[in-house]
């Protein structure tokens, strides 16, 4: 944490930093200038191109010009919607060695033995300025080195106690082309280098600033120690873990475009970033798009998951434990097999018969069963197992003709001629798919619905109360996340329907599958939709999964997501101070099943950039009632403001509605209200007519967002919720960058100041 410590003595006066503007001016217009030369060597090139025939023709011709025309396409949208697009200088001393990378810059970390002469003087060898992509000037030599380059590293990671090669680092602010200003941070303050300084610091600035319902990016300011973990080789498994406010989802976000920067065909798999709410995805969803990066990362809820499905509803905390728990494995394989029967309905048939050589062959009720228990013998999906219960009934059925014969070749033939006739008969086919139909994972869980079907498949599995809670949240209309992991194992147990054989021989063998064919293709009949459209819509598997939040994961919800990394590597994020799941030790195990025995890194973030240290400390009393002898992470400021404790009278509505349109006329930016769950849409109306910048959460929708300030209505409620609800509230005590007011509800016992008892530091 160099940023705030480097600076004693700043030179930046008036006159001091103009000229240093101007003098990053002068470099962004050589940067566009030669950036429009680009783009004008791109559509040359592109036309070229078309003209020879050779686009869309893999090759190194491609792999230039993509690059060209990724500047290009860079180039337009930089200009149009971000601010700043080069953020950053550095200027270094002479290196040990003297190496260039591919990027033009120098490899060394540490500056040569006589960098630094005797009377400490030094001069600078190199300056970098670095940005959101990297420009190279006509010969070669870097205008922009692209943050993400091995030469960028040093920006990042020099601090006053290891500077390196760096002596100062600038942030530079910019707007469309023009320079606004710059912040410096002199990282070895000992030296002389003529080097004017100007500024109070880049991270300062960027904390200061008021929120809104969108993250920025960091790309100027980002830490050392969050640098380590962006730039962490991709190998295996990284696992972070931090505080709140220590920047862990926006960490998981810059390693996704880092990562696609390093080995853009790697990932060309695919990155997937689960969240844990649809208000994060659309909080974090504009990061990637402004450091360059569209198209490849998936950010999904992990409500959304499973396609066609999006969760928006929420289990209460009891029926969530139950549905997230391993024990929902053995319930739903009774259930994906158990609803055999139930397809076909009251009126399905209860034998079968068919005539062959002339007579009727009939196997019974009994023989039926018989004959689907061995065929659901094993683990293969059920709707895998449908050819194989189909072949099962033609042997049944044969063995019943009583045919016998000496020569084996003959037996052959007439077992072929029997299987033939018998399969395609109308009434055969009719059984099979009323007595073997193809399952859909939504009703497989809409059966579960049913309390005495349910406790049955459950049966020494779920208590008769937890069973009873299953059925009944599985009435309502919608889904909730916890559902989607089910539906997500029944698609597994179930397994795709069944697709036709490829097989040109016998049309008569064809017609055999042709019921199969049919259910195959009434699937696929969502009309005629592109093929990328449906790969992306199939893709269930990536290159690399980064789970945000990942305390709160379910066990279920890790075997859902440990199916779509299953040859991925990972990284982690998550701090267990903030998991709202009960059953910690479940879902430990869960989640080392989806990683399997991968070897893991792991980083802790320590410092808390969010929070003032007033709100902080607040909150670390919570803490210590959650979990303690949990270390809280270090508040990187203080504003001097401390949180507003109030108690609410007869009237709640008025009061909350009171204490937010203050916060609001305080703060510049965004006001959240977080309520307990049950009271999320009482808080909703309460707070009508107040603006857009004033939004209310029940306490799980907070997880991971932020606000200028934090309106917290009756923590005792919040912390009752669940078994998890210290923990909640922990998270809802943590969402705010500038203001906190509490307000004391029925339910907690507040002190003379208001202060609420789970708010008193323990004595
Ligand atoms: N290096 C940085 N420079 C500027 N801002 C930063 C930096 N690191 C983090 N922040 C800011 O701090 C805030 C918290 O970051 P983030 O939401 O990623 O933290 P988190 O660890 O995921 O928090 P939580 O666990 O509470 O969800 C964000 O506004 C983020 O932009």
């Amino acid at each position: 944490m160099g940023a705030q410590t480097a600076v004693q003595d700043r030179q930046g006066g008036g006159g001091v930093r103009e000229q240093e503007i101007a003098v990053e001016q002068q470099h962004l217009d050589r940067v566009y200038r030669r950036l429009e030369e680009k783009i004008h060597e791109a559509e040359f090139l592109m036309s070229d191109a078309a003209k020879k025939g050779q686009a869309g023709t893999p090759g190194a011709l491609a792999e230039r010009d993509a690059q060209v025309f990724r500047a290009g396409v860079h180039l337009n949208r930089l200009n149009s919607e971000f601010e700043d697009f080069l953020f950053g200088r550095i200027d270094l001393l002479r290196g040990k060695d003297g190496k260039k990378g591919v990027d033009g810059a120098f490899t060394s970390v540490d500056p040569a033995d006589d960098a630094i002469r005797d009377d400490a003087t030094a001069d600078i060898a190199e300056t970098l300025h670095i940005g959101r992509i990297g420009v190279l000037d006509t010969d070669y030599a870097p205008l922009v080195i692209d943050w993400r380059a091995p030469a960028a590293a040093p920006f990042y990671r020099s601090t006053p106690v290891a500077p390196g090669r760096v002596v100062r680092r600038r942030v530079i602010r910019s707007k469309g082309r023009r320079v606004l200003g710059v912040e410096d941070d002199l990282l070895r303050p000992e030296l002389t280098t003529g080097l004017p300084v100007v500024g109070d610091g880049a991270l300062m600035a960027a904390l200061g600033q008021a929120r809104t319902h969108t993250m920025r990016d960091i790309v100027s300011s980002i830490q050392a120690e969050q640098d380590m973990v962006i730039r962490a080789p991709a190998a295996s498994v990284t696992e972070v873990t931090g505080g709140p406010g220590t920047g862990k989802t926006a960490v998981a976000l810059h390693r996704a475009a880092y990562l696609l920067y390093q080995d853009r065909r790697r990932y060309s798999g695919g990155i997937l970033c689960v969240s844990p709410t649809p208000l994060l995805v659309a909080y974090t969803e504009g990061v990637l798009p402004s450091l360059g990066e569209e198209g490849q990362v998936a950010i999904r809820a992990v409500g959304s998951l499973v396609d066609g499905v999006s969760a928006d509803l929420y289990d209460e905390p009891a029926t969530a434990r139950v549905k997230g728990s391993l024990r929902m494995q053995k319930v739903l394989r009774n259930a994906a097999r158990g609803c055999l029967d139930l397809a076909a309905g009251p009126d399905a048939p209860a034998t079968l018969r068919v005539v062959a050589f002339g007579r009727r062959v009939e196997l019974s009720a009994g023989e039926l069963a018989d004959v689907r228990h061995t065929a659901l013998s094993g683990t293969a999906p059920v709707n895998l197992l449908r050819p194989r219960a189909r072949r099962l009934l033609l042997d049944t059925l044969w063995r019943k003709t009583g045919r016998r014969f000496d020569d084996a070749e003959l037996a052959a033939e007439e077992r072929q001629g029997f299987d033939e006739d018998i399969s395609t008969e109308q009434d055969f086919i009719d059984f099979l798919d009323a007595w073997w139909p193809v399952l859909e994972p939504r009703r497989v869980l809409a059966a579960l619905a049913d309390e005495k079907r349910l406790a049955r498949w459950a049966r020494r599995v779920l208590t008769p109360p937890e069973v009873r809670r299953v059925a009944r949240s599985l009435r309502r209309d919608g889904a909730t996340a916890h559902d989607v992991a089910l539906l997500d194992e029944l698609e597994m147990l179930l397994g795709p329907a069944p697709r036709p054989k490829r097989r040109e021989a016998d049309p008569l063998d064809q017609l055999t599958g042709l019921d199969e064919v049919t259910t195959y293709a009434d699937r696929m009949s969502g009309g005629r939709r592109g093929r990328s459209e449906r790969l992306d819509e199939e893709r269930t598997e990536y290159a690399h999964v980064i789970v945000d939040e990942a305390q709160d994961l379910t066990p279920m919800q890790w075997r859902m997501v440990g199916r779509r990394g299953r040859t991925a590597t990972w990284t982690i994020v998550g701090d267990p101070a903030q998991s709202s799941w009960s059953d910690v030790e479940e879902a430990a195990r869960a989640r080392d099943e989806a990683l399997g025995s991968r070897p893991r890194r792991r980083f802790t973030l320590t410092v808390n950039y969010r929070n003032p240290a007033e709100i902080a400390e607040v909150a670390s009393t919570v803490l210590a009632l959650a979990m303690p002898g949990m270390e809280s992470p270090r508040a990187v400021r203080s504003t001097g403001i401390l949180p507003r404790y109030e108690v609410a009278g007869a009237d709640l509505a008025a009061d909350v509605r009171a204490a937010a349109a203050r916060l609001l006329s305080e703060v510049d930016g965004t006001v959240g209200v977080v309520v307990a769950m049950n009271r999320r849409a009482q808080a909703r109306g309460w707070l009508e007519g107040l603006g857009e910048r004033v939004v209310a959460l029940g306490s799980l929708e907070a997880k991971g967002l932020e606000y200028d300030a934090t309106l917290v209505v009756s923590p005792a409620e919040i912390a009752e919720e669940s078994p998890a609800g210290l923990r909640v509230l922990y998270v809802a005590l943590t969402r705010a960058t500038q203001r906190l007011t509490v307000l004391a509800g029925d339910r907690d016992a507040p002190d003379a100041s208001g202060v609420p008892d789970l708010l008193r530091p323990l004595a």
